[in-house]
């Protein structure tokens, strides 16, 4: 056992380490979970899900949960069955820092506080966004290029530039797949350099379902800002700028990547997703809020654009604060209520037009919006969220402060007959993302959901399935997990015909062969070391 003189691994005491956010630094496999009620037996599939999960205390005392090692869970479902898989991502942070036994890399996003002998090592820690491409699962952060990961055993296969096509130092965490021309779209926003210096450029990829690269296009940002989902309608993509602005000279100075701006617009950059050209970017610009999630983004009749996400009056990352402030607390994240908002655009205006909310849908406090993705591109009706009630009680006496955020209901909710379905967690549970599990009738929203439920009393997981359609009812099944993990962002279901395709086609030999890691560095790589 090498241990370099490592310091025995002893996290700090603040609030980002304790209790429910107590690292889990797990690995392993529960095979044939213990489940309470009756999983349908139409479930086919694996959700995936990745949550940040620390594996060394943190370089600073005062670090924050996003800057925490990648680690993937995969929930296999089958004739009412769950086999339950989890295992960090190991990205090239992950590998020297194991190598070491101790952090190398310093605070959120700034490469001015790492130790200099990893300044040529990629630091993502690929803790955002686990999705399924062509028989590949990529984990992602918006700060680094995706990692590969096999869908059916976890390992990691590597760094993925889809075969030496995509080259930016950045990669968002939230692409968007096109149902129709089964393309992906996605972008890299803070792109022009190594991705941690300020840089106001955006590339926008398009990746057809043969994994070839059709579209590639450049733009500039009017200040570098968190550019954190996207929308995708059938000709334009829509990039939603939170005024959370980052400063070159700040991270100099060691300070925080990021620095909440009250005074500033919050911004939507649209582009055509044809052959843009930079001059192509316009920006619309309203008050002042902080964007959530995306729910969905379609083009109506008269060819405007309808795009819907959750805004907040003011800034939810209260680890972010403006520039000369003090981080604020989790208290103050649940006074800043989310809602959902519908914009429509007109995608022929000029730049720095101003726009105002077309509708606005009083959902609780709503985030985490997610809809059936096989309506991405298209009109729908329906959206899931995780809800912030502060008028269901809640156990404080037991739990303490609710780790996160207090999501403590999940909402359906539609946009025509306005339903309002909601389920609330009791008073001493939280919930994480929803993601829906579509039935094969096709029909919008027709299908369950599925969630991680955090047991903040007991410090203990469940992942339970509701109807989609009926939330308020309840789980209908309960997978109860032996421990606790830690909280995460996003996750994916996917249809096992799709991992058995695609493990086909990916066998050496076979009609595409495998998932190939990146041999070559990146091009600030190149440049660093050729210096
Ligand atoms: C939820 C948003 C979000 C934005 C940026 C991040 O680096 C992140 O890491 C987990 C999460
Ligand atoms: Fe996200």
């Amino acid at each position: 056992m090498v241990t370099n003189g490592a310091p025995r691994a002893k996290f700090p005491s603040t609030e980002t380490f304790y209790g429910f956010n107590k690292p889990s630094r797990l690995e392993g496999d529960v095979f044939d979970c213990e489940v309470d009620g009756d999983i349908p037996t139409d479930i086919d599939g694996t959700f995936y899900r990745v949550q940040p999960d620390h594996r060394f205390p943190p370089m600073f005392s005062d670090d924050i949960h996003f800057n925490g090692d990648g680690s993937v869970s995969a929930v296999r479902i089958a004739n009412g069955r769950v086999d339950f898989k989890h295992r960090y991502v190991h990205t090239d942070r992950y590998k020297v820092e194991s190598a070491e036994r101790k952090s190398l890399f310093g605070k959120y996003r700034n490469p001015f506080t790492d130790h200099p002998s990893v300044e040529a090592v990629i630091r993502t820690a690929a803790n955002t966004n686990v999705f399924f491409w062509r028989g590949a699962l990529l984990a992602t952060k918006e700060d680094g290029p995706p990692f590969a990961m096999d869908p059916v055993s976890l390992e990691t296969i590597g760094r993925y530039d889809f075969d030496g096509q995509v080259l930016s130092p950045t990669f968002t965490a939230h692409p968007k797949f096109d149902p129709v021309t089964g393309e992906m779209v996605c972008f890299g926003y803070e792109a022009g350099g190594n991705g941690n210096d300020g840089s106001c450029d955006i590339v926008v990829y398009t990746i057809d379902p043969n994994g070839k690269k059709t579209e590639e296009a450049w733009y500039e940002a009017p200040f570098c800002g968190m550019i954190h989902d996207c929308g995708l309608s059938e000709n334009y993509l829509v990039l939603p700028m939170t005024p959370l602005k980052s400063s070159l000279d700040r991270m100099k100075e060691g300070g925080r990547h990021w620095a909440w701006d009250p005074k500033e617009d919050q911004l939507y950059g649209i582009v055509p997703r044809r052959g843009g050209k930079p001059e192509d970017i316009a920006w619309l610009r309203a008050d002042n809020g902080f964007h959530g999630h995306v729910a969905g983004c379609y083009e109506n009749e008269e060819g405007k654009i309808v795009f819907d996400l959750s805004v907040a009056g003011g800034n939810v990352f209260f680890f972010f604060p403006p520039e000369d402030a003090m981080a604020g607390t989790v208290a103050e994240r649940n006074k800043t209520p989310n809602q959902t908002v519908r914009w429509v655009f007109d995608p022929k205006s000029k730049t720095d037009t101003r726009v105002t909310p077309f509708e606005i849908m009083n959902t609780v406090n709503g985030e985490f919006s997610r809809i059936d993705d096989r309506f991405v591109t298209k009109e729908y009706q329906h959206f899931w969220q995780a809800l912030i009630d502060p008028s269901r009680p809640y156990d404080f006496e037991k739990c303490g402060s609710p780790a996160g955020g207090l999501f403590n209901c999940l909402g359906h909710f539609t946009w025509d007959k306005k339903v309002r379905d909601i389920y609330w967690a009791g008073p001493t549970a939280t919930f994480q993302e929803p993601t829906f599990i579509p039935k094969d009738s096709g029909i919008e929203g027709d299908g369950y959901i599925i969630a991680f439920l955090n047991h903040l009393d007991v410090l203990r997981n469940d992942i339970v399935i509701l109807d989609a359609q009926n939330l308020k009812d309840g789980p209908i099944a309960t997978i109860r997990l032996p421990f606790k993990l830690r909280l995460g962002l996003h996750g994916n279901f996917v249809d096992h015909k799709d991992i058995t395709a695609w493990q086909k086609r990916r066998e050496e030999g076979g009609e595409v062969g495998p998932v190939r890691a990146a041999t070559e560095p990146l091009p600030w790589q190149k440049q660093l070391v050729s210096q």
